[in-house]
């Protein structure tokens, strides 16, 4: 597929389909955190996800050196890159013939990183026409714009074709979604074979109910998080059969912790941090199969 041959892919596009969608769009319409655009300035790579692994403190050096502020916003970056590496990692055998989907883009940071790892065509979905046309520029910039594209467009109801798509995947963005209708349109997109990938935050069913820090951050970013066992049951009823889960609540809390100690805090680290040491959030990756 690619975008000459398919006009229903363009940049201007219907109007979100709900009052919430609209609500979403105008958010991230009007986003500019510095923590996203200074860690995004480091290497052109933007970002709306959080990072994973452990924090290289010799890298960081001294927090009394004047240069510590700058290698904090580098170690924060180049964990969020390792954790869209992470999920790169699970989308299987990709060609450069194949085509991937990125189910709410953001600015594209993950669309380049899978082109460059690939080779292969990239089309990005998201609510807002400022991100879509961030992610464009960045794909002009770096001469890719023939690759990697991003759409304005609601990733319930997209123009790709059934069977059209090698790969697709959510990277922190089915918190704005029913995951039925979700994974009802990756089922549809994706080739029988084909693989989806999400990495997210859940409530834990364990914990037994959303938590004070849970409602806290859905209140923060106006999403919805859905707990493990909804992900779970919505793949099953869309034959998409998990074929790896990962817990990355682990990994990802050094990366809160290192961030809490920073001049680009947002004040959300908090509800982040609790709600990973009490059990009732997890960060997971699932990777699953369309069956
Ligand atoms: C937290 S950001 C994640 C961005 C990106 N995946 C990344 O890792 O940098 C959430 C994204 O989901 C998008 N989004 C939310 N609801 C959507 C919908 N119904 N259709 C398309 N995109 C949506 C937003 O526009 C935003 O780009
Ligand atoms: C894991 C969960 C529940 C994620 C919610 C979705 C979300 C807003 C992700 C990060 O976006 P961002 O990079 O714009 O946020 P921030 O400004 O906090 O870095
Ligand atoms: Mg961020």
């Amino acid at each position: 597929m690619t975008t000459e041959t398919t006009p229903a892919l363009s940049t201007t596009i219907p109007a979100p389909a709900t009052p919430y969608q609209e609500d979403i769009a105008r958010y991230w319409n009007n986003e500019a955190r510095p923590v996203n655009l200074r860690l995004g300035d480091v290497d052109g790579l933007y970002h709306h996800h959080y990072g994973i692994g452990a924090v290289d403190h010799a890298a960081l050096g001294d927090p009394e050196h004047r240069e510590y502020e700058k290698k904090l916003i580098a170690e924060l970056h180049r964990l969020e890159s390792a954790q869209a590496e992470l999920l790169l990692d699970h989308l299987g055998a990709i060609t450069s013939d194949d085509t991937l989907v990125d189910a709410g883009c953001g600015r594209g940071g993950s669309m380049v990183m899978a082109h460059r790892r690939f080779g292969c065509r990239v089309q990005g979905v998201t609510l807002s026409k400022t991100q879509a046309e961030f992610g464009n520029g960045r794909a002009r910039d770096l001469r890719i714009q023939d690759h990697v594209r991003s759409h304005v467009c609601n990733m319930l109801d997209t123009p790709f074709e059934k069977g059209s798509v090698a790969a697709s995947w959510n990277n922190e963005s089915t918190m704005y979604v029913d995951l039925h209708d979700l994974f009802a349109e990756h089922s549809r997109i994706l080739e029988v074979g084909g693989r989806y990938v999400t990495i997210t935050g859940c409530w834990n069913p364990r914990y037994g109910q959303p938590s004070k820090w849970v409602s806290q951050i859905n209140a923060h970013f106006e999403c919805n998080i859905h707990s493990r066992r909804e992900y779970l049951r919505a793949m099953a009823d869309n034959r998409l059969v998990p074929q790896t889960i990962i817990d990355l609540t682990p990994d990802t809390l050094p990366y809160w912790e290192l961030r809490a100690t920073s001049s680009l805090v947002t004040g959300i680290e908090e509800a982040f941090i609790e709600s990973y040491r009490d059990g009732s959030f997890q960060y997971v990756l699932i990777a699953a199969d369309r069956v």
